[in-house]
């Protein structure tokens, strides 16, 4: 995506390093990080530095060619990959991805593998790009059909957490075909939901559509009901993070409440998910493994002061405690359409993909 004029990926290799947009300091700084080491890179999928599914994907997939220059082994590849896994375990894409790595790495001699890792990392980054440019021409047509009913109208589509081009590769998923449509001179604006307690709506979403000039209002979670009973909200686009075989939707913790208002008020409701977040071994989404993070992410909320220092401050007494589940699951039955880089599927229509 174009910032200041200048083509950005959220992540891309350098000599034997790969560099990164520490998401951690948006919306207010715009940093970029370089990582040397297998180590680095957990760190930076465990502290949401890189974040969003396809994007921790990628990750993985260059962590894996950082963490085997030394050491390309069957047994020191094993080691790798599980290092990687471990670091979060609700998004299918990073197993997807450190698994698919390592298959192909096994298929070429130990000697080729410190090289090879890089361009097999590289091509999982590039495939994540050309399907999200996908994802967006099939959104848009979605959102070009609800204008062309009324051509005056703007249309209004709520998202939850973030699912632009910062959440992946390049492109975005949910935002793709919001990017997609506003390019092509369609009126949109978009709801975008803060997000609690990581505040990704807030810090990364907003952040993003203002750099590309998107019309956007941010809201606190708990409003997107209220907006669609009032008749304000055309449609609700989320990413995810995992989708089952049966089209049930893992995705950031709230997603599932939208989508319960969503049906309550007869707003379409979609994910668009790149097809490696579409989980085949998995058919219900209570099967899921829910991430628990830090309950701090809760307790604390962290913003720019007035002087412009980053601060972190506590706002729930120190006598309680918190709770901080990371993701939830819409059940499919709550899921208007699923929008891949292969076209808009019915759930229940979702296994025709299957692999
Ligand atoms: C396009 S995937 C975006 C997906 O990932 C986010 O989770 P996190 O910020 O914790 O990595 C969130 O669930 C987004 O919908």
């Amino acid at each position: 995506m174009r910032i200041h004029d200048q083509h950005f990926r959220t992540i891309w290799p350098t000599q034997n390093a790969v560099s990164l947009i520490d998401q951690t300091r948006l919306p207010f700084e715009f940093v970029i990080v370089s990582v040397t080491t297998l180590a680095e890179v957990c760190h930076a999928i465990r502290h949401m530095q890189v974040r969003g599914a396809p994007l921790i994907g990628a990750a993985a997939a260059y962590g894996v060619a950082l963490g085997i220059q030394s050491s390309a082994t069957e047994t020191a590849l094993a080691a790798v990959v599980q290092q990687l896994i471990a670091t979060r375990p609700t998004a299918v894409n990073l197993a997807w991805a450190a698994h698919r790595m390592q298959q192909q790495l096994l298929a070429v001699p130990e000697a080729a593998r410190a090289s090879a890792a890089w361009l097999f990392a590289q091509a999982i980054a590039d495939e994540d790009v050309a399907q999200n440019l996908a994802i967006g021409q099939h959104g848009k047509a979605l959102i070009a059909a609800k204008a062309s009913v009324d051509a005056q109208q703007t249309i209004n589509i709520l998202t939850h957490c973030n699912a632009g081009w910062l959440a992946t590769v390049d492109g975005g998923t949910a935002l793709a075909p919001i990017y997609a449509a506003h390019d092509a001179g369609l009126k949109v604006h978009v709801w975008v939901d803060e997000t609690r307690p990581r505040n990704q709506g807030a810090s990364l979403t907003a952040w993003e559509l203002a750099q590309h000039g998107v019309p956007h209002t941010v809201i606190a979670d708990n409003a997107g009901g209220h907006l669609m009973q009032h008749g304000q909200v055309d449609m609700v686009i989320v990413g995810a993070d995992r989708v089952t075989r049966e089209g049930d939707v893992c995705n950031k913790i709230g997603t599932y409440l939208k989508a319960l208002a969503a049906y309550d008020q007869g707003v379409p409701f979609y994910a668009a998910v790149p097809t490696p977040t579409i989980d085949w071994q998995v058919a219900r989404g209570a099967d899921i493994d829910i991430e628990m993070r830090d309950a701090d992410e809760v307790a604390y909320i962290s913003g720019q002061a007035p002087d412009g220092r980053w601060q972190r401050v506590r706002i729930i007494p120190h006598e309680s405690t918190a709770l901080n589940p990371a993701f939830d699951v819409t059940p499919a039955r709550l899921v208007t359409g699923i929008i891949t880089e292969c076209g808009i599927f019915a759930p229940a229509q979702l296994h025709t993909l299957g692999q």
